[in-house]
């Protein structure tokens, strides 16, 4: 069973058997995506956008009420401004609409996540941020609008073989169930099936630590075992855990929980020659975690992100871009370095984390300072 779910899964043999991976985890083959023309398009250069949307109240068809394309201007003001070169986006989000039923949840959003980003996704409960994260991971579709990946319009879900050169990872972390949901996809068939069985918890709970941490590499590498179990006890180390590789999800604590599922959306194949450009959706990673256990968790998703310098694990970081689904202040500001918030369907403000509580916008000073008056009613 998958911790919290109905799932069943098979137990895999002990690791050191003469079993194959597949026959052990039958079903879970991933297809690397090809990032060549990608690579060479960026020249192996990290292409951080340096502008990005000023702070600003969005107005409903979706353009900013300020706007400032003038580096110059921007510079003088303080204020940062929207690119006009679109080569760096990776996922954009035009026009998305959602409904469930009678509730109309997204009504309209639109957004673009760049190559190096760091973005926070708030707003009031119940608003869709997590709709909208599962929309990018292709995991649900929009009713109306667009998603396009690298400038690519996503005809279905995930299963698009031909949309291919980045990956798309989502790990969600639902403290309600109390217990860890990890997903890692490459854009493919199989990988969504993957997504099919974690989106509704997990861990598998039948699994130890160290099979949960190296599940797509037993699957799809040509790592050896030896391989793969030191490289899951060095990713783990870089989480802050050490000793627990042949322990069940059900002997750890939630904590534990959280940092075993960010374990295993930060190992990669490292025989692999290239890297591949890689967003992390997070969905509440810091949810129900004490304030030093929020202040780890953010640090490792502050350290995978690629900074041009070594990762938690000692390398180079390899997630190009990140977007965070967050209610925590902690979060927001550790984490993040743009906001996006999300009100009654749509991005009804934008801005850098720092601007998020000296906003004028009546609906983020509300957010901001939690006060029970003001447009966002409960
Ligand atoms: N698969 C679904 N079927 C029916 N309703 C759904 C489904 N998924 C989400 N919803 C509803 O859509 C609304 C938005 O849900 P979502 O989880 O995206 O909100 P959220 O902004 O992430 O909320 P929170 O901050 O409380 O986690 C909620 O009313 C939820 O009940």
């Amino acid at each position: 069973m998958i911790a919290g779910s109905g799932f069943s899964v098979l137990r895999p043999p002990t690791t050191s058997g003469g079993t194959s991976r597949t026959a052990r985890f039958s079903g879970f083959i991933s297809k690397s995506a090809n990032l060549g023309s990608y690579n060479r398009k960026m020249g192996g250069r990290k292409a951080v956008c340096a502008c990005t949307a000023p702070s600003a109240n969005v107005q409903s068809d979706g353009s900013y009420g300020t706007k400032s394309n003038d580096p110059s201007i921007a510079a003088r003001f303080g204020v940062l401004c929207e690119p006009e070169d679109d080569s760096d986006v990776l996922i954009e989000c035009r026009d998305v609409y959602k409904s469930f039923g009678e509730k109309h949840i997204l009504k309209g959003v639109s957004f673009k996540i760049r190559y190096g980003e760091a973005v926070g996704v708030i707003g009031p409960s119940g608003t869709g941020k997590s709709t909208i994260l599962k929309i990018m991971a292709g995991l649900l579709a929009p009713d109306k609008g667009e998603v396009l990946v690298r400038g690519r319009k996503r005809s279905g879900l995930i299963s698009d073989e031909e949309i291919s050169g980045l990956r798309i990872g989502l790990v969600s972390i639902t403290w309600k169930v109390g217990f860890v949901m990890l997903g890692f996809c490459t854009l493919s068939y199989n990988i969504y099936k993957l997504f099919q069985v974690f989106q509704s918890a997990a861990l598998f709970d039948s699994l130890t630590v160290r099979e949960n941490v190296g599940f797509l590499l037993y699957e799809n590498s040509r790592m050896s075992e030896e391989q793969i179990s030191e490289l899951v006890t060095d990713t783990l180390a870089a989480v802050g855990l050490k000793g627990v590789e042949d322990r069940l999800p059900s002997e750890l604590s939630g904590g534990m929980k959280k940092r075993v599922a960010l374990a295993r959306s930060i190992i990669f194949d490292t025989t692999k020659e290239s890297i591949e450009p890689e967003v992390l959706l997070y969905d509440e990673p810091t949810a129900g975690l004490d304030p030093i256990a929020s202040t780890v968790v953010e640090d490792l998703i502050r350290s995978v992100h690629t900074n041009g310098e070594e990762d938690a694990s000692r390398k180079p970081g390899k997630i190009t871009s990140y977007v965070v689904v967050t209610h925590q202040h902690s979060t927001i500001r550790r984490a993040v370095d743009r906001l996006l918030f999300l009100h009654e369907g749509k991005v009804v403000w934008q801005g850098m984390t720092n601007e998020f509580t000296t906003s004028t916008n009546p609906i983020v000073q509300q957010f901001a300072s939690g006060s029970l008056d003001g447009p966002i009613k409960y």
